[in-house]
């Protein structure tokens, strides 16, 4: 194993996650829906209790692992998730309940991101993860960026693909997508960002005035 692949590991080796996240990774991969890694989940929650999060917005709920990360920190956060897919929306309303995350701190919605994001409030949200249809991951960020208030941040995880975002031979459209994405965000003078490597990339970006 190379030294890079033993520090990943370890990475998700030390962290601890709640019997709930547990649970609710476990019924993701049952589904076949692939939750943040325990590190990524670390590293969102740090990201969350940093920028005293409150009104989060989350693309691709799952089975609710992402959606219990970025919640972990504050009890005063609410959390608004989107998915397509209502039975992924049903288990993560349970991974919630089971968490015991109070129903008013979570609002689930049944729907397409770019049918739904249009309607929400811009300027709004204090945190803006993004994890949903990877192809719509740029016009996804965009909306994001319009939620986020001033000083908001925008997670996007899976922004190195795989590994295929640094290898300029792969020009599948995900990978395409993924690599305008990291490209354009990393020359923007409204934002300030930066790409971990977290997971399989973690693209964070700061909204500024
Ligand atoms: C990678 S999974 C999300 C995993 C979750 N964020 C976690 O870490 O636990 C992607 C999710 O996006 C949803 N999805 C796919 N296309 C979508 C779309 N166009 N609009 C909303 N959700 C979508 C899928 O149903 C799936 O649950």
């Amino acid at each position: 194993m190379s030294e890079q692949d033993s520090n990943w590991k370890y990475a998700d080796y030390i962290v601890t996650e709640s019997e709930a996240i547990a649970k609710a990774r476990a019924q993701s991969l049952e589904l076949g829906i692939e939750p943040l890694s325990p590190a990524v989940g670390a590293q969102v929650a740090v990201l969350a209790a940093a920028t005293n999060a409150v009104n989060i917005v989350e693309i691709g709920t799952g089975a609710g692992v992402s959606g219990l990360w970025l919640l972990h920190p504050s009890s005063r956060s609410v959390l608004t998730s989107i998915d397509s897919e209502v039975e992924h929306l049903g288990y993560a309303r349970q991974a919630f309940s089971d968490a015991r995350i109070a129903s008013n701190r979570v609002r689930l919605i049944t729907g397409r991101a770019l049918d739904v994001l249009p309607r929400m409030n811009e300027n709004s949200y204090d945190v803006v993860y993004v994890d949903g249809d990877p192809a719509q991951v740029i016009e996804n960020v965009e909306h994001g960026l319009r939620l986020a208030r001033s000083g908001g941040t925008v997670l996007v995880p899976h922004a190195l693909w795989r590994g295929r975002v640094a290898d300029p031979a792969q020009r599948d459209d995900v990978t395409s997508a993924f690599r305008t994405l990291v490209q354009e965000i990393a020359s923007s003078t409204a934002v300030v960002s930066a790409l971990s490597p977290v997971g399989d990339g973690l693209l964070q970006i700061t909204k500024l005035d």
